[in-house]
């Protein structure tokens, strides 16, 4: 620090020290100070009698600050909130009660602000797994920087990226998932960082960055982590067993204990000191060697918590110098800012950081329309391009066609009878078959519920451009799709309707069923409960559709089921579509009716077009009802 600067610090702070508080603000311009005063959270759970729910403080009081330039490591006891206080700090909780004061420089910061300026590491890798390495970094840069940067500043922030994160090695390899192996498990940990600061974040955030890694492949991440935080960024990372190495990394750490806060300052020797001399240990107890210090603290913490002493150690830190410093440091920092002619580095004001940014308060980087036109073409051009996405898709309609065109081809012209109710169960098989065969559609919602969690925390886009794309990408599909089968169906069992009346309620009952997909996607718990729903609620809908029962002969107590079931509309449109031209009197059981509609009770239904229009309302509900439902409900609730 030069005298100007040594000056201008002292005249700020007054005599306290906090030299290597300041120097670190002045030396470092990238990152963003981070304080935090009485945080408490509280959620809600289920008490002991039926339906009562009574409340669980999983945070008591808990402050401290990040600074920029250091990394501090958040530690303790498995359970005892790290994961909850970094949530609640960065504001990504969506649940539960929060009191205290979280400031970003000298100011309350907003979703939108956090989203432009923090970086978030989940614990578990939300890549998008049929892109490379290169292209995941791309994608990133284009929903997360401002769109009116250029394709050329983009592709640099990217390469530096994988410059800085040494991802070279891997950049054309597919990021890939269980099924099909791709990058490893610390480069993939290497890409999700790379995600969370190609935007230069101020502020890192990372949760359990080592979990799942070996040791080398530990201190590899963190050295990279380590790399960040030296050039000026603030880092604050959960932690469970660092190795040696990484935990020297850190320069301060946090220790919670049951949600309460045990020790707040230097890591290390400091730390080690502070147990021994605070006198809540034995007084037997000897400092560890120090690559043993980080397991030492940890499970003296673990133990005494384990024994009902978190509230002693948290009490005797709240007594300790340690705390009295850390709260005067934040006072002081506080203090300093609010009568600094010129702010230094890391304090900056909200209003400051967003002074040039035209999205400022909007909750996604970019607009919806560059969003959409970005996932589209890197994720949704990705799937068409993969053969599993693409079969799940055409197998099905290729297995029920095949087996209709062999069991009922050339029928569709016979007037006899026998034939007319073949053909009517040709029709009822295709025309129900995208209901049974709409599981196929769940896991394109389901398996990426973390990855879409993350990228609306992250303001990549709104829950509604997201509901479009995969919208956009499914009915590119079905149109080709559709008219292949239908047109060789109609071909095969010489049909004499319509061709465009039975091709359209064929589309449209095919989108309806990727809308119900979609819904009960979005609606269950597990990926398990939905594929078991959505046949069994399609099994359902095949009873009324009017051909196990005739529609005249349906149950008065089941008459508005049938109306809501989609499928009916199909199926009396194709119904009458293709035998309105047919004047046989038809013949079945003995009974003579005018003609095949007479004996399905269609005689008297609408025109084909109010069926088709039925449908396509339809389309619309389940569409509307799967949109309400991805955008209400959260799965991954923090
Ligand atoms: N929304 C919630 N409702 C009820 N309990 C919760 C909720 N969120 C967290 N908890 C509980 O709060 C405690 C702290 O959880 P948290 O995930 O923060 O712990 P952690 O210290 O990160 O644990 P680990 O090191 O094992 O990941 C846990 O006992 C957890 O079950």
């Amino acid at each position: 620090m030069t005298m100007q600067m040594q000056h201008e610090v002292t005249q700020l702070t007054g005599q306290f020290s906090v030299e290597p508080l300041v120097d670190s603000i002045l030396n470092v311009p990238q990152g963003l100070h981070v304080s935090f005063a009485d945080l408490s959270y509280t959620v809600m759970v289920k008490g002991r009698g039926f339906g009562s729910m009574v409340p669980l403080k999983l945070l008591t009081k808990v402050s401290g600050h990040f600074q920029p330039g250091e990394m501090t490591a958040l530690m303790g006891p498995s359970g005892c909130g790290k994961t909850t206080l970094l949530d609640v700090i960065s504001g990504r909780k969506n649940a539960g009660k929060i009191e205290g004061e979280v400031l970003y420089g000298i100011d309350k910061a907003r979703r939108s602000f956090l989203c432009r300026n923090t970086g978030y590491v989940e614990q578990f890798d939300t890549l998008v797994d049929n892109l490379t390495v290169q292209d995941m970094l791309a994608y990133t840069a284009n929903m997360k920087l401002p769109h009116t940067k250029t394709k050329a500043e983009k592709m640099t922030a990217v390469e530096r990226i994988i410059a800085k994160m040494n991802l070279e090695k891997c950049r054309s390899t597919v990021i890939g998932n269980p099924a099909k192996r791709g990058i490893s498990g610390g480069q993939a940990k290497r890409v999700n960082i790379g995600v969370s600061i190609i935007t230069d974040p101020l502020v890192l955030y990372l949760d359990e960055p080592t979990s799942g890694l070996d040791s080398f492949t530990s201190d590899e991440v963190i050295s990279f982590v380590h790399k960040l935080s030296r050039e000026g960024m603030t880092v604050c990372a959960t932690i469970h067993s660092p190795t040696p190495y990484t935990f020297h990394l850190f320069e301060r750490l946090l220790l919670l204990v049951s949600g309460r806060i045990v020790y707040f300052g230097a890591n290390g020797d400091d730390a080690v000191s502070y147990f021994l001399n605070s006198g809540i240990m034995g007084v037997d107890a000897k400092a560890p060697e120090r690559y043993q210090q980080a397991e030492w603290i940890v499970s003296f913490v673990t133990d005494a918590g384990n024994h009902g002493r978190s509230e002693e150690l948290a009490d005797a830190f709240q007594k300790s110098l340690e705390a009295r410093d850390m709260m005067s440091s934040m006072t002081m920092m506080r203090t300093a800012c609010s009568t600094a002619a010129v702010m230094p580095s890391g304090m900056l004001t909200v209003a400051l950081l967003e002074a040039d940014n035209p999205r400022a308060g909007k909750s996604t980087t970019v607009p919806a329309w560059y969003a959409l036109g970005q996932m589209f073409w890197y994720r949704t051009r990705r799937n068409f391009m993969d053969p599993l996405f693409l079969s799940a898709r055409i197998v099905d309609k290729f297995i029920a066609g095949g087996i209709i065109m062999s069991l009922f081809h050339g029928i569709g012209q016979s007037t006899n009878s026998g034939d007319r109710i073949q053909l009517s169960a040709a029709i009822f098989m295709w025309a129900t078959q995208p209901a049974l065969s709409a599981a196929g559609y769940i896991p394109t919602i389901m398996l990426e519920r973390n990855l879409y969690q993350r990228e609306l925390n992250d303001g990549l886009y709104y829950p509604i451009t997201y509901m479009i794309t995969k919208w956009l990408q499914e009915l590119i599909l079905a149109v080709p799709v559709t008219l292949l089968f239908c047109g060789t169906i109609y071909k095969a069992l010489l049909m004499v309707g319509n061709f465009g009346i039975f091709w359209i309620a064929y589309l449209l009952t095919q989108f309806t069923a990727i809308g119900v997909a979609f819904t009960f996607a979005a609606l269950c718990p597990t990926i398990d409960f939905a594929n078991g729903a959505v046949p069994s609620f399609g099994g359902t809908l095949m009873f009324f559709v009017g051909f196990l029962v005739p529609l005249n002969n349906i149950p008065p107590w089941w008459i508005w089921y049938s109306y809501f079931d989609y499928l009916r509309y199909t199926y009396v449109a194709m119904m009458i579509n293709e035998n309105q031209s047919i004047q046989e009197p038809f013949t079945c059981t003995g009974q003579s009716f005018n003609s095949v509609l007479g004996f399905f009770g269609m005689e008297n239904n609408e025109a084909v077009w109010w069926n088709l229009l039925a449908i396509f309302g339809w389309w619309w509900f389940w569409a509307g009802a799967a949109f309400a439902c991805l955008a209400v409900i959260n799965w991954s609730s923090r």
